[in-house]
């Protein structure tokens, strides 16, 4: 993909719906006690590797109409026999499905590409051990393939909170359905907790009980209740376009974004109006202004990680240095996230100072470079913003924003950017 220079940009896009909130309805909709309906789905590669995942544990979910529909298993997946999961790229299905696995009657083994079997699932799998299910590695000990067996009881556990919030969203929402539901205590520190708030958001919407204290959740056992499930719209995705506005100047509107969204990564537009763009939540989207003036700042990131990078992309167009903090845990992501800002930045003529919690982003003249992004899509998406500030950038292997976004190209493209 060729992106050339833009400037005084006019575009009106709709962000696509969460990649997190879809997974997280499928899972709950798929250990209700009947049929839901979840109404706008995400159509990408992970959120259908859940719902393949889901059925190959036996439950029924369906296109229906723009929507899909889950016949729940009440809580105890029917297997036949062992099962094999292949969750290819994607974390939230591997680890959301990890914790779920010991619903079923048999051994569900879950495993993924080759660097799904370099990002860790050891936290997870100590607690499901700690909470009366069986789990085994079949590699490399702490990593995928994993398997688990079931039943688990539930109960007390204890789990570290530095590495990712998906070993803890795993757990809360199996938790329902094991006998002694589930007391949990993260210790601190805790990385991507904007993604628990969604996990005990969906929950409630189903029906289940679950609070939190601080670093303190406890889940009563009981059962998911069916429904209809509308999901929002994703504002990981939708930080792309902003990003776009504040670097090429002009007006961005993004629709289909609730402005009291839970997800953390509504940070992002806060990040950009400090650099200097200005924001409107107007009644039909989301407006960014900017004449590309932008100041450089200092953002802790630690709750929102997957806008990490597109920060990073617009630090390169600032007037002065950036420092992002709170982002040791990108090392773990579809790539090393930390050595794809170096990367990227450093192509196109950005100074990246790399600290083991910190990247520092110097400003320098642009040029245009070919990106590949490794097969991650987040690198290819945040390379896009760079190509359209500065002019001159290639991305190789653009197909893989399939795994959250497949339709980013088609929406640059129809906005006219590319
Ligand atoms: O639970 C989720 O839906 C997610 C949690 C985050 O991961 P970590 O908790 O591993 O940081 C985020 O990066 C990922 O894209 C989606
Ligand atoms: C980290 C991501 O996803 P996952 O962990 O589900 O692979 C992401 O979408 O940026």
């Amino acid at each position: 993909m060729n992106l050339s220079r833009r400037s005084g940009v006019e575009i009106r896009v709709a962000a696509p719906p969460s990649k997190s909130l879809t997974h997280r309805a499928l899972v709950a909709a798929a250990l209700a006690d009947g049929v839901s309906e979840i109404l706008r789905p995400l159509a990408s590669e992970d959120t259908t590797l859940t719902s393949q995942g889901l059925r190959a544990l036996g439950v029924a979910v369906e296109a229906n109409g723009d929507g899909l529909s889950v016949r729940g298993c009440g809580g105890r997946f029917q297997t036949r026999g062992p099962v094999t999961l292949d969750l290819r790229n994607s974390g939230t299905s591997l680890r959301l499905l990890a914790g779920v696995a010991t619903l079923s009657t048999f051994p569900v083994t879950l495993t993924g590409s080759a660097r799904m079997q370099e990002r860790p699932v050891g936290p997870l799998g100590d607690a499901i051990a700690a909470l009366g299910g069986e789990v085994g590695y079949t590699v490399r000990p702490g990593y995928p393939p994993i398997t688990v067996r079931g039943p688990a009881r539930g109960g007390a556990a204890v789990i570290r909170g530095d590495i990712s919030s998906q070993f803890v969203s795993s757990l809360l929402m199996a938790a329902p359905c094991w006998e002694d539901g589930l007391d949990l205590t993260l210790i601190p520190p805790l990385v991507s907790v904007s993604y628990l708030d969604l996990t005990a958001a969906v929950m409630r919407s189903f029906g289940v009980e679950i609070m939190r204290e601080g670093e303190h959740f406890s889940v009563s056992p009981g059962v998911y209740r069916r429904r209809i499930y509308a999901v929002e719209g994703d504002w990981s995705s939708a930080s792309y376009f902003f990003a776009i506005g504040a670097v090429c100047g002009g007006r961005v509107v993004v629709e289909n974004l609730d402005p009291a969204s839970l997800q953390g990564d509504r940070l992002f537009v806060e990040a950009l109006e400090m650099m200097g763009a200005s924001v409107r939540y107007g009644e039909d989207g989301i407006v960014l202004e900017s004449n590309g003036d932008l100041d450089g700042i200092e953002a802790d990131m630690a709750a929102a990680p997957d806008t990490v990078q597109t920060l990073a992309a617009v630090a390169a167009f600032a007037r002065g240095p950036t420092r992002i903090t709170g982002i040791a845990h990108l090392r773990y992501k579809e790539s090393d996230r930390i050595a794809a800002i170096e990367r990227v930045l450093g192509s196109v003529g950005a100074r990246v100072v790399v600290e083991e919690d910190a990247v520092t982003i110097t400003p320098g003249p642009l040029h245009g470079a070919t990106v590949d992004p490794e097969n991650d899509h987040r690198t290819a998406m945040s390379a896009a913003v760079i190509g359209l500030g500065a002019g001159g950038v290639r991305v190789t292997g653009a197909g893989c924003v399939d795994k959250s976004f497949p339709q980013f190209w088609n929406v640059l493209q129809e906005a006219g950017l590319l």
